[in-house]
């Protein structure tokens, strides 16, 4: 059996005059969750929102479980289950009524539909509230309620649109329990989010996407690796920009041959190398030597969020 359930080639999608996403590819495997990372406005929506055929592609094409989704849409829709970012749920059902309502839109019946139904209402902890309605749910409970919908039909590629945005701490490890069992079930689930410290915990693979282009792809343990154990050091204050590259010059042509530069402007410094701590005297000497002041420090160990700010020079949460 292909491991290969998901396959996204050479993306497009524009509003008009705003390239949204441009030329995203990427695969995602059976049994396991596939992160697609990146701020807000990046284009994470609008790919899923394509791959799930609520949006058609302007460009490129994808299939889920080798069903192409303009082709044969009502086939990669049979295998797809989708947690859109707003909530959708009919509040005029009762949780059981909504499960119930998935299921039958997927073409479950009878028996089945009754045991999935139950099994789902457990898995999801939503057992004892079964006759009522969303509208007496707490937030993580509609979540809970949205996730079940999702997969009552046992999907091969599970779709998941930040699925924690706005969700208390309980109801969010409950929603990670919930998407570790469906991986553990064999689904394939792609997971959008700008919370990088999800994407860790969760994701055996990422994607990080900026202005709609994938910029780094691969398993978190490849991505970190290509950080080269490199510290984030920022640095807010006031800097002559020239005098103060001379100085971070001097320092590479000396012994912090790895220090790079990420960004530099007059009011603040990012700079990356390994073991900073190690160097922050002599990084902060060269700098008074140069005239600056700085007000504020910061240092961060290598994780996807600082990956993300040497790519970009950028903050992922701005
Ligand atoms: N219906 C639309 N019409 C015009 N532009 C849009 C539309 N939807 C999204 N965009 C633009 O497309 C780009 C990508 O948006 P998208 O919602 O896909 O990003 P995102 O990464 O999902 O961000 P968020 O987490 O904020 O939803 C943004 O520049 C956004 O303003």
């Amino acid at each position: 059996m292909n491991s290969t359930v998901l396959i996204v080639e050479n993306l497009g999608k524009s509003y008009g005059d705003v390239l949204a996403v441009d030329g995203v590819s990427f695969r995602a495997e059976r049994g396991s969750v596939f992160g697609l990372l990146g701020p807000n406005g990046a284009g994470k929506s609008t790919t899923i929102n394509c791959i799930s055929g609520l949006l058609p592609p302007s460009s490129g094409r994808a299939s889920i479980n080798g069903a192409d989704i303009v082709n044969a849409a009502k086939a990669a829709k049979q295998s797809l289950g989708v947690v859109p970012q707003d909530l959708a749920l009919y509040d005029d059902l009762s949780a059981i009524d909504n499960l119930r309502f998935w299921g039958q839109a997927y073409g479950l019946r009878g028996s089945e539909l009754d045991e999935r139904v139950k099994t789902v209402l457990t898995y999801i902890g939503l057992g004892d509230r079964a006759r009522d309605l969303p509208k007496t749910f707490s937030g993580g409970m509609k979540r809970r309620l949205n996730f079940g919908c999702a997969v009552v039909h046992r999907p091969a590629v599970l779709l998941l649109d930040e699925p924690t945005v706005g969700v208390d701490p309980q109801s969010r490890s409950r929603l990670f329990e919930l998407v570790e069992s469906e991986r553990a079930n064999g689904a394939c689930i792609v997971y959008t989010t700008h919370y990088m410290e999800e994407a860790e915990r969760l994701c055996d693979s990422v994607a990080i996407i900026d202005n709609g282009q994938l910029i780094a792809q691969g398993t978190v343990a490849a991505l970190r690796e290509q950080l080269d154990a490199r510290d984030v050091l920022q640095l807010s204050g006031n800097f002559d920009t020239e005098k103060c590259t001379r100085a971070i010059n001097d320092l590479q042509a000396g012994a912090l041959d790895k220090l790079q530069i990420v960004s530099h402007d007059e009011g603040s410094l990012v700079l990356s190398l390994p073991d900073a701590s190690q160097h922050l005297s002599s990084i902060f000497q060269v700098l008074d030597n140069s005239g600056a002041t700085i007000a504020e420090t910061s240092l961060r160990r290598p994780n996807l969020e600082t990956l993300f700010m040497l790519l970009t020079g950028k903050e992922l949460r701005e």
